[in-house]
């Protein structure tokens, strides 16, 4: 069942502390990294994020599963506190796609839902693994590519079918790896996804990788995140040119810390650029973040937003004079760009964007899905070969905007900003925020704003 909300917001300023959730990213490049560690590292702290909370329910649970299997005795009961009970769930996903219903062995089936980096990462854990597993998602997961990532698993030697349609989930994995070669190729622009998800199993190839990424690499900054925990677990790399190499070797006894989530947080700086004056507190977050969103204070620093970071957090205050930035590379922060070109279309602000690529094929076409939105307030975004520019000149902003979502999260969590210029704004699918973020609506309401149901 889709729940709408109509988004109201009196005044224009917002002032509070938001407490955020853990990094989807980060989280679940840990949980894959604990389920690889045989028991020497843990996840301090899992993310509330809906993609984050199903992923530990599917390997903290094979994990209990493949232990109690080695055991006889009934007693031993092996990390059960931390287990989500979400591992195998069905096809029929509500629209935000996080029912569990019914469980199906033989072989197993793991529904994904709509969480892509899990897909992905779970799509390298499974192809080095030793079970026969079908994995698959939502409807829209079965339109994201994933034959760049089983190219290259099946060229280390992994078995894996498409069910369906040829480079795309559903896939089977054989589950009878036996590592051919040590040395890979893979593109670079499509998604960074797959190069983590070889990166994070790496360490347990017998013969070691050696990566090469083809072309430009896209997304840089979460490659650099993923090595970054590995090494915190003691895995170490080197990176030269475009090749990484990653030999076999033991993880070290560790727990990993989750940070709060920075793309999260571009909301909440949305919020103070369109607001008249704002101070809020973001505890947790550090300028020295493995989130390559973090950038998102640079970029915000041109809509007037300062950030200090003092207190053990960030402090963001809403300054008066702005100093307006024309163009807006998002290839290393693609998640920021909704964030970034709604601001921006909602200050009649004429930017230019490049980098946006890949956002076609992510929850949803997020350029389509822009360019219908963004026309509620008559601003165009127009795409000229891989330059999109904002035309606002027809900008006018209702007295009551309907927001489709698009199964996609971010659409719901970067326009709800424009609550503080439109008196009313209806949002579709609000549930669609559980995927990286689901207190968002009542952390909304801690500033001010006011989520109801639509009247009937
Ligand atoms: O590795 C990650 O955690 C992510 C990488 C990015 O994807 P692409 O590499 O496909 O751009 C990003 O959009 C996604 O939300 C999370
Ligand atoms: C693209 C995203 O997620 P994923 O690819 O993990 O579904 C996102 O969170 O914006």
């Amino acid at each position: 069942m889709k729940h709408n909300i109509i988004l109201t917001k009196t005044g224009r300023s917002a002032n509070g502390t938001i407490q955020l959730t853990g990094s989807k990213s980060e989280c679940n490049r840990a949980l894959i990294i604990e389920a690889l560690s045989d028991g020497k590292v843990k996840v301090k702290n899992v993310s509330d994020a809906a993609d984050a909370v199903l992923l530990a329910g599917i390997l903290r649970k094979s994990k209990v599963e493949s232990q109690k299997s080695k055991v006889e005795s009934p007693e031993v009961v092996v990390g059960t506190d931390e287990v989500h009970e979400v591992e195998v769930i069905d096809e029929n996903l509500s629209s935000s796609g996080y029912e569990p219903s019914t469980i199906n062995h033989e072989p197993k089936t793991v529904n994904i839902g709509p969480a892509g980096t899990a897909m992905r990462f779970l799509t390298a854990y499974y192809g080095i693994g030793n079970e026969e597993v079908i994995l698959t998602g939502s409807e829209r997961m079965k339109q994201r590519p994933i034959g760049v990532l089983v190219d290259a698993l099946r060229t280390l030697g992994a078995q894996i079918d498409y069910e369906e349609q040829e480079g795309y989930p559903p896939i089977k994995l054989k589950g009878s790896f036996e590592q051919q070669t040590r040395k890979i190729s893979i593109k670079g622009n499509i998604s960074s996804q797959y190069i983590t998800a070889l990166l994070l199993i790496a360490v347990k190839l017998p013969f070691g990788l050696e990566l090469h990424i083809e072309g430009e690499l896209t997304s840089r900054p979460y490659v650099e995140m993923t090595l970054a925990m590995l090494k915190e677990a003691n895995i170490l790399h080197t990176w030269e040119g475009n090749v990484i190499s990653i030999p076999n070797q033991e993880f070290a006894t560790t727990s990993l810390h989750i940070e709060p989530d920075w793309s999260a947080a571009s909301y909440w700086y949305a919020i103070a650029a369109l607001s008249d004056e704002s101070e809020l507190f973001l505890p947790g977050l550090t300028s020295y973040s493995l989130q390559g969103d973090s950038v998102i204070t640079e970029i915000m620093a041109n809509f007037g937003i300062t950030s200090q970071f003092k207190d053990g957090g960030v402090h963001l205050t809403k300054e008066v004079k702005a100093i307006f930035r024309k163009i807006f590379d998002m290839k290393e922060c693609p998640d920021l760009a909704q964030t970034v070109i709604v601001v921006c279309a909602a200050l009649g602000h004429e930017a230019t964007f490049t980098g946006l690529e890949t956002l076609k094929i992510k929850e949803t076409d997020r350029i389509l899905a822009l360019q219908i939105e963004l026309a509620k307030i008559g601003v165009k975004l127009i795409e000229k070969g891989q330059v999109y520019k904002l035309d606002c000149s027809e900008k006018q902003l209702p007295q009551r905007m309907f927001v489709s979502t698009y199964h996609d999260h971010r659409m719901a969590m970067a326009f709800a900003p424009l609550a503080i210029l439109i008196p009313e704004l209806e949002i579709e699918d609000a549930d669609v925020v559980e995927k990286s973020y689901p207190a968002f609506w009542t952390d909304l309401a801690k500033v001010g704003f006011n989520a109801s149901p639509p009247t009937p």
